[in-house]
């Protein structure tokens, strides 16, 4: 289905952020880890989260879900023979488990998205689960992927950080439960640094012991743990709800959105600051943010790694902006659901925006006068190509069309009513 989005001069109203997806994830997999019975309140509702629920349940979980809650009966260490597992286009929820794949004789992760993850590069972690003894077959460190795991004890492994944290993350899931303490080395750089922050946060929930260096380039995990069971509540979602702050500011607006918390370790909390940078009015109290735009952005200068998945949001603000904006730091967005800096430029460009493209950088020379539309846009099957190109919509002159916008609901299903909601002329056609 395609969307067709209008000049829209203002947007007033209040929504509630939807629930995070990082959040949701892993909490949904450190329950089916557990013996015992976790609860998850406010739970994500997405493709990406759906994977992760189809596929703790396919390894043996026992879901329970109300409008509220989910209650997860865990498989613990020993998840339940399956031949294979869709993770659709989830790229966390395929790294996560592979890493407890590990643990299983064999599972093959199938290939559904052959022209999105499938095109996505998983070697690094291929080769760290290859030093734990896992025998895995992969076209080039690409999808269809089968993992035997072979007993992994533990010991030392050295995984490259310098292409996704995922891989790491999904060792420190899988490596408090094997029989000996595990040691952890981060090769070369470690990209979106800040994720990792969620998965000690979340692991340290669910009773795990990890010692990790201030860094985050190492880890001592000891082993032989067990996963609690314990009730989680999600909170709201940075990445999601930064494409709707950001249409805010590109309008004349009055739009509150709730349940953002301050203290969140979200990296993509930076869009406050980003937007605060680009002299958006707003106020962020008491997990409320509140974006009085009046339409006038200036540019701005943001290292993008610290805020991964708002970075497609803020050049989409920054279109609008007095003065050349720059994101640095950003060469991972080239390992997403499409390449975030070539793909996603070149629907800019389309759109008529002025922007140009380095291997680890996004240059935006602001169009304070709006840009032209009329033009038909690939959506590249990623989310938050959609939701961005939506943000330039909004101040297009002639409507553009988003083709195969309803992979929005890989991470926001939503997306559409919300802005609606607040008044923005978009239709499903
Ligand atoms: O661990 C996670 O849940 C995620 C990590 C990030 O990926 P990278 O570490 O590959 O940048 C982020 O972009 C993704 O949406 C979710
Ligand atoms: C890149 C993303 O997700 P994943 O890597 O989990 O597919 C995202 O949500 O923007």
């Amino acid at each position: 289905m395609d969307v067709i989005v209008n000049n829209t001069p203002s947007l007033s109203g209040t929504i509630d952020a939807l629930s995070s997806k990082n959040y949701t994830t892993r909490y949904l997999l450190v329950a089916a880890l557990a013996e015992g019975t976790s609860t998850i309140y406010y739970p994500a509702h997405s493709e990406d989260s759906d994977a992760m629920r189809r596929c703790i349940q396919d390894l043996g979980a026992v879901l329970v879900e109300d409008d509220e809650k989910i209650t997860i009966t865990g498989f613990g260490s020993t998840p339940r023979p399956t031949g294979e597992l869709n993770v659709g286009n989830a790229g966390a929820v395929l790294r996560f488990l592979m890493g407890i794949a590990a643990l299983g004789e064999e599972i093959t992760f199938v290939n559904t998205y052959p022209e999105s993850l499938g095109k996505r590069p998983h070697q690094d972690l291929i080769d760290a689960l290859e030093q734990l003894g896992a025998e895995v077959d992969h076209q080039e460190g690409r999808l269809p992927i089968t993992i035997r795991g072979g007993q992994p004890q533990g010991g030392v492994i050295r995984v490259s950080g310098s292409v996704s944290s995922q891989y790491l993350s999904a060792l420190l899931f899988l490596t408090p439960l094997l029989p000996q303490d595990s040691t952890i080395e981060v090769l070369h750089d470690l990209k979106s640094k800040v994720v990792i922050g969620q998965t000690l946060e979340v692991l340290e929930q669910a009773g795990i012991v990890i010692h990790a260096s201030d860094d985050y380039m190492s880890f001592k995990v000891p082993g032989s743990q067990k996963y609690q069971p314990a009730n989680y509540t999600v909170q709201g979602d940075y990445p999601g709800s930064a494409a709707i702050l950001a249409a805010a500011a590109v309008t004349k607006s009055d739009v509150t959105v709730t349940r953002l918390m301050e203290k969140s370790k979200q990296g993509e909390r930076a869009i406050i600051d980003v937007l605060k940078m680009m002299n958006v009015p707003l106020t962020h109290e008491d997990n409320i943010v509140h974006v009085q735009g009046n339409g006038k952005l200036t540019a701005v200068e943001f290292d993008g790694d610290a805020a991964t998945d708002a970075v497609l949001a803020m050049v989409a603000a920054a279109v609008f902006a007095e003065g050349t904006s720059r994101f640095y730091n950003v060469e991972n967005l080239r390992y997403k659901e499409c390449d975030r800096i070539t793909d996603y430029l070149h629907e800019l460009s389309k759109a008529g925006a002025r922007v140009e493209e380095r291997q680890a950088e996004i240059i935006v020379h602001g169009r304070p006068e709006g840009v032209e539309g009329g033009v038909e846009i690939n959506a590249h099957y990623d989310h938050r190509v959609i939701m961005a190109l939506t943000i330039v919509g909004l101040r297009s002159k002639e409507p553009l069309r988003i083709k195969d916008a309803h992979h929005v609901a890989k991470s926001y299903p939503g997306y559409f009513d919300h802005l609606q909601a607040l008044g923005a002329n978009v239709e499903w056609v």
